[in-house]
C-alpha cells in the first residue's frame, strides 16, 4: 500500500476514495481498522472511522490505531480526511487528531486544506467559502452536531491544537508548487507547522499535491488528494487499472438521516412521487416507532418503487427535538434506528441502498458489519457507487450537502448500471 488514508466519517471516506480511484489508484475503503493485512494489490487504503463527533480522546485513539495499521501496510504517505466544511467544534476533533498523527508520523509540518471546488468549497485568505457564501452563513451554522459559526479556518482551528497555525495564501498557490513549498517551510520555521493553504480551483489543489510530494501527512477534504496519485503511480499504467462496474437491478431503499439544506431538497423532490415515510424524533424517543414495522412497510413498498425513509428535518425542528431530549440522545436513537432498518431490509432481500448523511452512513455500514467497500463510478461530485466486498449489496453513502436535487433517482440508476 502506498497511500494510507484516515477518514473521520464514512461518506467523507468514500468521497476521498472516489478522488483517488478517479486518479487511477486501486482503492479500498475499510469500515474501521481491519484486523488483517490488506490485499497486496491495494495502492490506497481508506480507513473510514466514525470519529468526527465522538469525544476527543476516542477520535485520537481511533485515528492512531488506523495510522498504525496503515504504517504496517507499508504506506509512504498519509492523508487525514475531514469534511470540506471543516465540521468540528472548539474542542476538536480535527486539531487534536492532526496533533496526534503528526507526532506518530514524525511529521514536522502539515497542510490543512478542506477545499473542494467541484462542490463549491474554496479557501481564500484563510476563510472557507461554500459557493459564494462564507461557511458561517452557508447553512452550516445550523448543523445539528457541529455548527460552523466562523469561516476563518485559522481562528477556528487555534483552540483545537497545541501547535501554531500558519497560512499560505492564494498568491503563493497561484505561483505553483515551489512557492507553496517555500511558504510551508517559512510557516514551519516560524513555529506554525499546521498550515492552512488557500485553494480556489482544482489547478491549485494539483499544485498543492505536487508541493506535498515528500510530506508525511497531508490533511483536508477530498480535493487535497487530487494531486497525490501522480506522485505515487505511473500514469502510463492507468488504463489497465480500470475495472468495469457491475451494478445490480434488485430491490432498493433510501435512508436519509441528513438534515442539510441539500438533502432536505432531495428528500422533497423524491417524496413528491415515490413512497416515503418520516421518522419523527419525538415519536421515536417515545418508543412509538418499531424498526420491524417500518422495514415491513418499506419491503412491501419496494416491489413497486424504492421507498424513502427519512428523519431529515428543518433546523427549527431539529433544535426543538435536541432541546427536548438532548443532542446525543436524539442522534444516537435515530442512527441506531437506521442501522436496524438497514439490517432488516437487507435481510428481506434489498440489494441496493442509498444512504444520506455521514453519521447516518457510519451507523448503517457498521450496523450491517460491512468490512470493506469497492469503489465504483461517480454518481455526483464526491459520491461514488460502492459495492460491499463480502456480499451482494450495492450502495452509496451521500455526504449531506452533495448531489443535485434528483440525486436519489440518479443514484438508484447508477447502482444498477452494467457494462455496455
Ligand atoms: N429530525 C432530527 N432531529 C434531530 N437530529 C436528527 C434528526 N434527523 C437526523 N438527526 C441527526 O443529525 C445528524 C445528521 O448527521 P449526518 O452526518 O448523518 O448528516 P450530515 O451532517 O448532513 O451529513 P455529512 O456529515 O455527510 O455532511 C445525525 O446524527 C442524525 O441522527
Ligand atoms: O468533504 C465533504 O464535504 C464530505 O466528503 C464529507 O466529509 C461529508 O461528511
Amino acid at each position: 500500500m502506498l497511500l494510507g488514508c484516515i477518514g473521520d466519517d464514512f461518506t467523507g471516506s468514500s468521497d476521498l476514495a472516489n478522488t483517488l480511484a478517479k486518479g487511477g489508484m486501486r482503492v479500498v475503503q475499510y469500515s474501521g481498522v481491519p484486523d488483517a493485512p490488506a490485499d497486496p494489490s491495494v495502492e490506497a487504503g481508506v480507513v473510514a472511522l466514525k470519529s468526527r463527533t465522538v469525544p476527543v480522546d476516542k477520535a485520537v485513539s481511533a485515528s492512531l490505531k488506523a495510522c498504525d495499521w496503515l504504517i504496517e501496510q507499508g504506506c509512504r504517505q498519509f492523508v487525514f480526511k475531514y469534511c470540506s466544511t471543516f465540521d468540528s467544534t472548539p474542542e476538536g476533533n480535527i486539531g487534536p487528531v492532526i496533533d496526534a498523527l503528526m507526532e506518530r508520523l514524525g511529521a514536522a509540518v502539515t497542510i490543512v486544506c478542506p477545499a473542494f471546488p467541484a462542490t463549491g468549497r474554496s479557501i481564500y485568505q484563510g476563510h472557507l467559502f461554500v459557493k459564494d457564501k462564507l461557511l458561517s452563513e452557508s447553512g452550516m451554522e445550523n448543523h445539528p452536531l457541529t455548527p460552523m459559526t466562523d469561516a476563518d479556518l485559522r481562528r477556528w482551528l487555534k483552540p483545537q491544537t497545541k501547535q501554531g497555525v500558519g497560512h499560505v495564501g492564494a498568491a503563493a498557490v497561484f505561483e505553483g508548487p515551489e512557492a507553496i513549498a517555500a511558504g510551508l517551510r517559512r510557516e514551519m520555521d516560524a513555529g506554525r507547522p499546521i498550515v492552512v493553504v488557500d485553494a480556489i480551483r482544482d489547478a491549485d489543489l494539483f499544485a498543492i499535491g505536487k508541493a506535498a510530494k515528500d510530506m508525511k501527512l497531508v490533511t483536508g477534504g477530498s480535493g487535497i488528494a487530487l494531486g497525490l496519485p501522480a506522485n505515487l503511480i505511473d500514469p502510463a499504467t492507468l488504463k489497465e487499472r480500470r475495472t468495469p462496474w457491475h451494478g445490480d437491478g434488485g430491490l432498493a431503499a433510501i435512508l436519509s438521516g441528513s438534515c442539510s439544506t441539500m438533502t432536505r431538497a432531495q428528500v422533497e423532490r423524491y417524496r413528491a412521487d415515490h413512497p416515503s415515510l418520516e421518522i419523527d424524533a419525538d415519536k421515536l424517543i417515545a418508543g412509538e416507532l418499531e424498526p420491524e414495522e417500518v422495514a415491513d412497510w418499506a419491503s412491501s413498498a419496494a416491489s413497486k418503487a424504492a421507498p424513502l425513509i427519512y428523519s431529515s428535518a428543518e433546523p427549527d425542528r431539529v433544535r426543538a427535538a435536541q432541546e427536548r431530549h438532548g443532542k446525543e440522545r436524539v442522534a444516537t436513537a435515530i442512527e441506531g434506528f437506521f442501522a436496524e432498518i438497514a439490517r432488516e431490509l437487507t435481510g428481506a432481500g434489498i440489494s441496493r441502498l442509498v444512504v444520506a448523511g455521514g453519521e447516518t452512513s457510519g451507523a448503517v455500514v457498521e450496523g450491517l458489519g460491512l468490512s470493506a467497500l469497492e469503489i465504483g463510478p461517480e454518481i455526483a461530485p464526491g459520491v461514488p457507487a460502492l459495492k460491499a466486498s463480502d456480499r451482494p449489496l450495492w450502495l452509496t453513502l451521500k455526504s449531506g450537502n452533495f448531489g443535485a436535487e434528483d440525486f436519489f433517482a440518479e443514484a438508484l440508476a447508477v447502482l444498477k448500471r452494467r457494462p455496455a
